[in-house]
């Protein structure tokens, strides 16, 4: 049976991603709980089939933590799935001592963090830990996806409490890269790149740009991460659409490879609900 790395236990939100991409695919799978993202990465390394990483929010953006384990680790990703996100505030006391939330949920609700003046804000690795933690301190309080049931009367709940309404996030599904993957020609295609450019020089990020205007490739975005072994040297990140005729789609990006340092982190499709 396939297997599949989750963060947290039960209840994260990258659970739900899973049980998403699970549903299509129609069959059964195991599924395993790592503590942090980065075991959830690793884990491909030991034989897990596919591993869920939150990517991409519309707050916090692409989280940079996770953009650097997708250049550590040699995978391929295979699928995307965007969830609504909703976060509810709940306190066990009036005025609790401690707030738990995970590092990415805390970005995403600023504006309540800020208003706790005197709660010791303590960041954990899921939201489910967050949820945990607060069971396990009297004096506490926690940020928590809005689909975590709270069933004691007493504790205050605010709900709906992220910095926006329309608050999404991006998973990746990954698996570990494959020699010759096969594309199915016949969907829009979303193309994740790694480009490592070597040696600065004047014009170097315009050079590796032009080559995408020049074929009339339509790029959504561009990041960049430190190589970590200078200050100033970075790896790029590049994402966009397959519109057109695939097959010469993917020849204009054979063509790109040729040039530049490149590697192809995935060419996928989105599942939708
Ligand atoms: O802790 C969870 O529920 C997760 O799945 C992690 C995660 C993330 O790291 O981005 C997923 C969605 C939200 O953006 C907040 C937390």
């Amino acid at each position: 049976m396939p297997t599949i790395a989750i963060l947290g236990k039960k209840d994260t939100y990258s659970e739900q991603a899973a049980s998403r991409f699970i549903k299509k695919q129609g069959s059964d799978f195991e599924k395993v709980y790592y503590k942090t993202t980065k075991e959830v990465v690793k884990s491909l390394d030991e034989g897990i089939t596919y591993a869920v990483l939150p990517f991409e929010n519309t707050l916090e953006g692409y989280v940079n933590q996770h953009m650097d384990l997708l250049i550590e680790q040699d995978i391929e990703i295979i699928n995307e799935v965007t969830l609504d996100i909703q976060f509810n505030y709940v306190k066990r006391v009036d005025k609790p001592r401690r707030v738990y939330v995970q590092y990415v949920a805390k970005n995403q609700c600023l504006n309540l963090i800020e208003s706790l003046n005197d709660t010791e804000i303590i960041t954990t690795e899921s939201n489910s830990e967050s949820y945990e933690k607060m069971l396990q301190d009297e004096d506490s309080a926690s940020i928590i996806p809005s689909h975590l049931t709270v069933n004691n009367k007493h504790w205050m709940i605010k709900k709906d409490i992220s910095d926006t309404h329309s608050n999404h996030t991006r998973f990746l599904i990954l698996t570990k890269r494959r020699d010759n993957p096969v594309y199915d020609l016949y969907q829009t295609l979303k193309v994740t790149l790694l480009i490592n450019v070597g040696k600065d020089k004047p014009g170097l990020l315009y050079e590796i740009l032009k080559e995408f205007a020049k074929r009339d490739m339509s790029l959504i975005s561009i990041m960049s991460r430190p190589t970590k072994n200078q200050i100033g040297t970075y790896h790029f990140f590049i994402e966009l659409y397959l519109t057109n005729e695939l097959t010469n789609e993917l020849q204009k990006i054979n063509e790109i490879e040729r040039l530049f340092q490149l590697k192809i982190l995935g060419i996928y499709k989105k599942i939708e609900e």
